[in-house]
């Protein structure tokens, strides 16, 4: 009988226990489905408690065959805009919406406001441009633009870059087998180091370069700071770079009479600008410069390796931009040599859509939004504008996963890309990338120089991977040829 009124109690406890777990998982729904305002809410789905559907949203853009396989299935029952629980935000909303992205980012400081997740912002620093807001963002952001201004990247980026195209192009052709995406990983931070800090291309730039790669890997590493794990590398990376800065600062201060044609050494001159606000500015902008524009490089050769037409394309349009500058196969192209490369510019287009570094922006809601459908963003939820989401949509871009570059040539013609909110690889509004246009001249430039120095074949299958963000599985491992001298 005693062994019975156990049995008993023990089914009674495990009875009330799972309709308690049923109550809470219920209450957990309702609350997530209804704001607690009573709005009406994007419809989506919670996915699991705590981690959501942060699994789902990796497992998808990792699959090299249909990397918008999350997207698509809830697209299907939802609409382009979801609301989900991702990367540890259970009051997200997903847009994959073109009006509405672009929407979202024009309103930046008024209806919205740029919100990237905590150890992001740990890690570039408090006054990294992405995490401050107002005032100082404008201002940083006109320092941005006024550095990258178009006198300058006409002249002094121009040169800068070509002259580093011809110091490191002979040293790739002397190792013959490289791995292009780290060799542009450290082609385009010496060009960043120089302009921003002044090095040359030494041993420090290599270090710095190593360092840049922990802290890459840091941004989307699991933010535990503890000896041994990728977080802790990357905070590692981030003192040892800030440490460079500081040097450089103190460097300049020691000696003012070195002529210098630096950014670091511009900020200086303003009075307004802590040193510390310095330090995590270049910071940033080094980190902003660089991983982006190598990616391209590399994702832009590995395209052209899969299509040979467009290849020949490409390299028609170079051949005849040399034979004009009469065969100088190291000399400068000018400004309006660049402006000249209209295929040229359906590469890098195509490069952007299917290979974009930036996947997405962060952004929270200021006030309560209104969305399609009589719909409510609440203040304070996330909005995560994936713009990759939308650059491999079929809707917008047919065979979206094939690269074909002629598709900009009707639009570039017309000069309609800029309206086209369905490509905006650079985003928009007032945090529009003030980096753009140097990163379609360096890519150019580097196009220019690698298809007329070399021929190259693949030394592997290679394979694009979306996850934690777009990269060649590889890293791209090429063998180079010299390319016959035209006219020989
Ligand atoms: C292929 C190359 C590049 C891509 C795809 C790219 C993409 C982007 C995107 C999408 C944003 C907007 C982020 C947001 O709205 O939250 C952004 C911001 C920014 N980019 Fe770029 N970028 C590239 C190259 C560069 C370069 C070469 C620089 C400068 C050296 C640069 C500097 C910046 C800065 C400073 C911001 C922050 C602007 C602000 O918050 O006010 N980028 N970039």
């Amino acid at each position: 009988m005693a062994i019975m009124g156990e049995t008993l109690h023990s089914l009674l406890v495990g009875l009330v226990c799972f309709a308690l777990g049923m109550l809470l998982l219920e209450l957990y729904k309702l609350a997530w489905r209804v704001d607690s305002r009573g709005y009406k809410l994007p419809p989506g789905s919670t996915g699991l408690p705590l981690i959501g559907e942060t699994i789902s949203f990796f497992r998808g853009i990792n699959s090299t065959d249909q990397p918008r396989r999350y997207i698509q299935e809830r697209e299907k029952r939802y609409g382009e805009i979801f609301r989900s629980n991702l990367f540890g935000r259970s009051r997200i909303v997903v847009s994959v919406n073109p009006e509405f992205n672009k929407h979202v980012l024009q309103h930046e400081g008024r209806q919205f406001q740029a919100n990237y997740p905590k150890p992001l912002r740990n890690l570039i620093g408090k006054f990294g441009l992405l995490a401050v807001h107002g005032d100082l963002q404008k201002k940083l952001h006109g320092t941005a633009v006024n550095l990258l201004r178009f006198e300058r990247l006409s002249v002094d980026f121009m040169t800068d870059i070509q002259n580093l195209l011809h110091t490191t192009l002979p040293k790739w052709q002397a190792k013959r087998d490289i791995h292009l995406q780290e060799e542009c990983h450290q082609l385009v931070l010496n060009l960043m180091a120089k302009q921003l800090m002044d090095l040359s291309p030494s041993k420090e730039t290599e270090e710095i370069c190593e360092a840049f790669g922990h802290f890459s890997e840091a941004l989307l590493a699991i933010p535990l700071r503890i000896p041994g794990t990728a977080y802790a590398r990357g905070f590692k990376a981030r003192e040892f770079l800030i440490k460079r800065i500081y040097e450089g600062i103190e460097d300049r201060r020691k000696h003012p009479q070195v002529v210098r044609n630096d950014l670091l050494t511009k900020l200086l001159k303003e009075d307004s600008f802590s040193e510390e606000l310095i330090a995590d500015f270049i910071l940033f902008l080094l980190f902003a410069g660089h991983e982006t524009s190598s990616r391209s490089m590399s994702f832009a050769i590995k395209f052209l390796t899969d299509c040979p037409k467009a290849y020949q394309e490409l390299k028609a349009e170079h051949d005849a931009l040399l034979q004009r500058k009469g065969n100088r196969r190291n000399g400068n192209l000018t400004w309006d040599d660049y402006q000249s490369m209209k295929f040229t510019q359906c590469i890098i287009n195509e490069t952007l859509r299917l290979g974009n570094f930036a996947p997405g922006a962060f952004r929270e809601a200021k006030e309560d939004v209104k969305t399609k459908g009589g719909f409510v963003i609440p203040k304070g939820w996330t909005v995560y504008v994936f713009l990759t989401g939308t650059h491999l949509d079929e809707k917008y871009h047919s065979s979206a996963l094939t690269f074909n570059p002629w598709r900009w040539q009707q639009l570039l013609q017309d000069q309609e890309l800029s309206k086209n909110p369905s490509f905006m690889p650079f985003g928009g509004g007032a945090r529009l990338c003030p980096g753009m246009h140097l990163a379609k001249l360096e890519l150019a430039l580097f196009l220019h120089n690698f298809v007329t120095k070399f021929r190259w074949e693949a030394l592997q299958d290679e394979k694009i991977s979306y996850f934690p963000f777009p990269r060649l599985i590889k890293g791209l491992p090429i063998r180079l040829h010299p390319q016959e001298r035209l006219g020989d």
